[in-house]
């Protein structure tokens, strides 16, 4: 197998994924409450990808035909240059809320005057992160009114380094472990002590470019038409929310993908990254498309907490497999990754919808489902998915239909 020639896979790892090996029930019933079954989803590997001057083969889970041709296809498109990704990752952030505040300023002043004992409780609650270089770094201060009731809130922002978990667990454990602390400072009992999951303390910016008369296009439009057409599209998803969401959509199918075949949790990285769509008041696109001095460059940048240990990942054997695969062994690493992945996802919708549409490249690749679907087996499902590819309306009833003559010839 070519994965393990090139080091990519051990033979325990091999034999894992040869043998779609699952998890024993042991492990699902750790992981779950009334676990009764195990669900699979296909994993493919999306190809051609240099991401910081370095060749990445990305594993990706996902349900949906066409994604990972489509990454496949972008990350091609972006070959000569690469992507390259920077991460901005202070840490995770912590929340302690205070409700019912009559003098926030007082409030605040007392617990600025404190942090130090703050941070040393904080060091206390959870001494192994602090022992690796993470921890609490520092601490931020909102105030938040309710127009409605009139109440105010003091809300304190941990930022908490979780080094390479993704570290819910963490910043829990540490926001439990302080806030007796703050409930004697203020004399008030915080509604709650909870991380946020829109982490703006951790974004990582992906970058692409390429000349625009490399485009590969198989359109009645020049390069140049495209590549604006691509500029077009991506501003209307600024403009939008109708279009910004099924934008983004196209961003998730790549990154949700990985996050899965990772073992990351993608409620929480979907949380955070549609916070951050809605940052500026209006829920937009992700990405930036511009033309410049003959270039088409694109630009994403999500806040993404992910985790290469800790939570499902260390448990989960696929997961740890994948992340050998891509070669990752910190968090920053695959948050590179996956935000390169995002933006390529994001290119080749683009230029499919501006182009020849969306229903040519992924309808095709939809055939051979739709074959199982109407009830193809065995040959059939090659034969109808052939048959399906070249007619001229692609849906349930063609396909019946093409079935029922199959099955008579
Ligand atoms: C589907 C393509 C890539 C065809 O594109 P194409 O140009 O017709 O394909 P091609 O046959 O010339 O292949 C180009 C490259 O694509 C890859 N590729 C091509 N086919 C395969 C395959 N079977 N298996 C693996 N890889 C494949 C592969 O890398 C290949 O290069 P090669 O290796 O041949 O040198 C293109 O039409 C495309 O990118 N379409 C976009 C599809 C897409 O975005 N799908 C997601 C589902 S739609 C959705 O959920 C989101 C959306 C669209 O609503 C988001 C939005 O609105 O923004
Ligand atoms: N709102 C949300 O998003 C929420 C999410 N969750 C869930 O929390 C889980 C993630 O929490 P998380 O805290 O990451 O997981 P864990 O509770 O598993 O914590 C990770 C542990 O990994 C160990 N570790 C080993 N190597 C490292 C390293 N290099 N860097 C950091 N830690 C390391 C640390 O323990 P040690 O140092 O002792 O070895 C650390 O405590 C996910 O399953 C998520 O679904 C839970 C609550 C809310």
């Amino acid at each position: 197998m070519i994965l393990k020639e090139q080091h990519l896979m051990d033979d325990t790892e091999l034999a894992y994924f040869e043998n779609n090996t699952q998890m024993t029930p042991e492990v699902a019933d750790a992981l779950i409450e009334n676990q009764i079954t195990q669900f699979t989803l296909p994993e493919g590997l999306a190809l051609n990808f240099k991401i910081n001057q370095r060749d990445c083969i990305i594993p990706m889970v996902t349900e949906e035909p066409s994604v990972i041709a489509a990454a496949s296809h972008a990350a091609k498109v972006f070959s000569e240059e690469g992507f390259t990704s920077k991460t901005n990752i202070i840490g995770m952030i912590g929340q302690i809320i205070l409700p019912d505040v009559c003098q926030p300023e007082e409030i605040i002043d007392k617990l600025k005057a404190n942090e130090e004992t703050i941070k040393q409780t904080a060091a206390l609650a959870h001494p192994s992160i602090v022992k690796r270089g993470g921890g609490l770094q520092n601490i931020d201060y909102r105030t938040i009114s309710d127009s409605e009731t009139g109440m105010v809130f003091v809300t304190l922002h941990l930022i908490i380094d979780t080094k390479d978990a993704m570290g819910a667990n963490i910043v829990n454990t540490i926001l439990e472990g302080v806030k007796p602390l703050i409930e004697s400072l203020t004399m008030m009992t915080p509604l709650m002590s909870i991380l946020s999951n829109f982490n703006t303390t951790s974004c990582v910016t992906a970058t692409c470019q390429v000349k625009i008369e490399k485009l590969p296009n198989k359109s009645a439009f020049s390069n140049l038409e495209l590549a604006e057409r691509i500029v077009a599209a991506d501003r209307y998803a600024k403009l939008d929310p109708y279009r910004a969401a099924t934008h983004n959509k196209g961003i998730m199918n790549g990154i949700d993908a990985v996050i899965i075949a990772t073992g990351n949790d993608p409620r929480a990285v979907e949380a955070g990254i549609h916070a951050y769509a809605s940052r500026n008041g209006q829920y937009q696109g992700l990405t930036s498309w511009t033309i410049k001095d003959d270039m088409l460059k694109g630009e994403i940048t999500l806040p993404l907490a992910l985790g290469t240990v800790g939570g499902a990942i260390s448990v989960l054997p696929h997961a740890k497999a994948n992340l050998n695969l891509m070669q990752v062994t910190h968090a920053d690493e695959l948050a590179e990754i996956i935000a390169a992945v995002g933006l390529a996802q994001n290119f080749a919708a683009l230029k499919a919808l501006v182009s020849e549409g969306i229903q040519k490249g992924h309808m095709s690749l939809h055939a051979s489902s739709l074959a199982i679907q109407v009830g193809a087996v065995g040959e059939e499902i090659e034969r109808l998915t052939e048959q399906l590819k070249t007619a001229e309306k692609m849906n349930r009833q063609v396909a019946l239909e093409m079935l029922a003559r199959i099955r008579k010839s």
